[in-house]
């Protein structure tokens, strides 16, 4: 792994590294915050935050202000990147925003051309952990959290994977990709038409059908005023699944809010104080 980035921050520092990966099959870059404890060796949890659209490791890192509270709750942060990236990865012929580079949505393709790089689900469920467990003072308690196409994978990947993460978050999630417009176009591109091939990948679907070993606890935060929320985000087929299927959401919608940064800066710090609840 190389080193790229190396800040100290509240007493604690914030890294970057890149690395080959494997599931990848292409030069992966990630983000780890390490509250100050961790450099006594103490071995503290992990919360694994996946970003949204368009971004990298880093929006989540400048701009979340995550930083005080993970240090005084001891919980490290990853944040790694929303798809593989290179000359060689391929990428939409339109270049757009919402699907390719900076748009994986923590799933493994299946259509080529994606499917060869585009296993951004085995990425961070395996290969991502095992790297941070063997190369940190971390233990094995794992958290996941994310925002917008990141709160999809949150969902998703905490919900598939019970046994691996204790609790789960979001802000702003796509909570039903099979029936949005950001979703569908991912998930023909990625899955292929066969529609019974995205049922896996939709948090409300599953929660519907059960496909959990344990009902993790959900904290989900939704501002009003976010310019996706009724074209692509309607978090109200979460609320009404989870209702339905008796599972532990706590949904909050928050007056005023977009979809940016500023409101997850505003309530970081209840997620991570929500995680820390069931690191035991
Ligand atoms: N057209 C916009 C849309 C991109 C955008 O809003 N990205 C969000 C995530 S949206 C869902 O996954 C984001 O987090 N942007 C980065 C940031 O730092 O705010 C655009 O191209 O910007």
């Amino acid at each position: 792994m190389e080193l790229v980035a190396n800040n100290k921050v509240v007493g604690g520092w914030h890294k970057r590294y890149r690395h080959a990966s494997q599931t990848t099959d292409c030069e992966m870059t990630f983000a780890i915050f390490l509250p100050d404890i961790a450099s006594s060796g103490k071995k503290v949890p992990v919360l694994y935050w996946l970003s949204g659209l368009t971004c990298t490791d880093e929006n989540f890192m400048q701009k979340a202000g995550a930083f005080k509270a993970a240090n005084a709750l001891g919980i490290a942060i990853v944040a790694p990147d929303t798809s593989p990236r290179g000359e060689l990865i391929p990428d939409d012929n339109e270049k757009s925003y919402d699907f390719g580079l900076g748009a994986g949505f923590y799933l493994n393709a299946t259509q080529p051309p994606f499917d060869k790089h585009y296993q951004m689900y085995d990425y961070i469920v395996k290969e991502l952990p095992e790297i941070i467990e063997s190369h940190f003072p971390v233990t094995t308690q794992r958290a996941i959290s994310g925002h917008s196409m990141g709160g999809h994978g949150a969902l998703t990947l905490g919900l598939k994977n019970s046994d691996r993460y204790t609790s789960i978050s979001a802000f702003s999630p796509i909570v039903h990709p099979t029936r949005c417009p950001w979703g569908i176009k991912a998930f023909t591109g990625y899955l292929g038409n066969d529609k019974s091939q995205w049922e896996d990948h939709d948090a409300v679907l599953l929660m519907q059908n059960k496909q959990y070993t344990t009902a993790r606890p959900v904290l989900v935060s939704q501002g009003s005023a976010d310019n996706f929320l009724d074209e692509q985000l309607q978090p109200w087929h979460l609320q009404k699944a989870a209702k339905a299927h008796n599972y532990p959401l706590q949904f909050e919608q928050h007056e005023g809010y977009d979809h940016s940064y500023f409101f997850i800066a505003s309530f970081i710090d209840q997620h991570l104080a929500f995680h820390a609840k069931y690191f035991a």
